[in-house]
């Protein structure tokens, strides 16, 4: 298990990472999801050792990573920058890892075959094409056969079969009990791959749930009606105890309707309707909207960059049935319009 403990980094004036404290659990795929510039390589370079933290600390099965006598053993990592020389062949890679580690060299062959690389070995890594050298960099973080795993962005560039196979390593692998730590920036990557989920925006915990908890509360779905007879709208979905909510812009919205029922019920009591629409939320909206004042870098709505100050989203946030999924809703709609 790796545990972190209030770590923060801070270059500069920067605070990459602002303390962060959560568990990342063996036996499970954890998702490791922020925008861009969110800190998520800054705290996985603090896990393996590569950077210094300004304060807090990382702990894995209870021990720094520089107590790890064999590190390749506990823990191996593909990180987005992979260190291979070009001018070595896949085999000569592995092999030299092997032995600085002192892991037993017939395991070379073991994870060029895990990884499907078993027919280039001998070539040239400057030959290889970006699928081709993931692979190689997950061969090497497979090579001392380690409890925890950590993949930086692992899909990126990748093509369908490549992501594919990369979803179905990972899953096997936390099936195996292992800790698989992976991050993405995609929220629609992770909700087919990881069974929990840590959010975190400018270097800050944004979440930290179950995978089918972040779904549950944002797979909300709501009917959509307006009239221009409010009052007897409303007579009719209270007579039939069907709770409404109140929209800002006149609208009203029953949440987990069925248009069908709705649009029957307005029309026998003769209720016009001018819109009746089934509005649903996605995994990479709700994903967006929590990490909204934490991207570096975005442009606003007309393009212009928003100024607005990073709020603490993790205790303002609300799933989508909460105040900002209406108010994101309000907003598509009239952009819509
Ligand atoms: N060595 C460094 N010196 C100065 N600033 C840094 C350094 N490394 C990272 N940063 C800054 O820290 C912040 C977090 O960067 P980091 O690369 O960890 O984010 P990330 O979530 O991995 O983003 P991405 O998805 O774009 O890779 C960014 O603002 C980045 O510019």
């Amino acid at each position: 298990m790796i545990e972190l403990h209030g770590l923060t980094k801070r270059y500069g004036d920067k605070l990459a990472v602002d303390g962060l404290t959560f568990q990342v659990p063996r036996g499970v795929v954890t998702g490791f999801l922020g925008p861009n510039g969110a800190g998520k390589s800054t705290t996985m370079r603090l896990i393996l050792d590569l950077d210094r933290p300004t304060s807090g600390k990382v702990t894995i099965d209870a021990k720094g990573y520089g107590h790890l006598s064999e590190p390749l053993k506990y823990i191996g990592a593909l990180l987005e920058a992979q260190a291979v020389h070009p001018g070595r062949t896949a085999y000569n890679h592995l092999l030299w890892l092997a032995q600085s580690n002192r892991i037993p060299i017939k395991r070379v062959d073991e994870v060029l075959a895990l990884v499907g690389l078993t027919e280039v070995a001998g070539k040239r890594a400057r030959g290889f094409s970006l699928g081709m050298r993931q692979r190689l960099g997950i061969a090497s973080a497979l090579l001392g056969d380690p409890e925890i795993l950590m993949f930086d962005e692992p899909v990126n560039g990748l093509d369908p079969e490549g992501i594919l196979w990369i979803r179905n390593l990972m899953k096997r692998l936390a099936g195996e009990g292992r800790t698989v730590f992976v991050s993405s920036h995609l929220m629609s990557e992770m909700a087919l791959t990881a069974e929990h989920l840590v959010v975190i925006g400018r270097g800050r915990l944004l979440a930290d749930l179950p995978m089918a908890e972040f779904i549950r509360r944002n797979s909300r779905s709501a009917v959509r009606l307006r009239t221009p007879h409010p009052e007897q709208l409303l007579d009719a979905l209270a007579r039939q105890s069907i709770p409404v909510e109140h929209g800002a812009d006149g609208c009203f919205e029953v949440v987990n309707g069925d248009p069908a029922v709705l649009g029957d019920l307005a029309a026998s009591h003769g209720v016009t309707l001018h819109e009746l629409s089934l509005q649903r939320a996605s995994l990479e909206e709700a994903f967006m909207q929590m990490t909204a004042d934490s991207v570096e870098y975005h442009a606003g709505i007309d393009g212009e960059p928003r100024t607005d100050a990073a709020g603490a989203w993790g205790t303002q946030w609300q799933p989508a049935g909460g105040r900002g999924g209406r108010k994101q809703r309000q907003e598509q709609q009239k952009g819509a319009n």
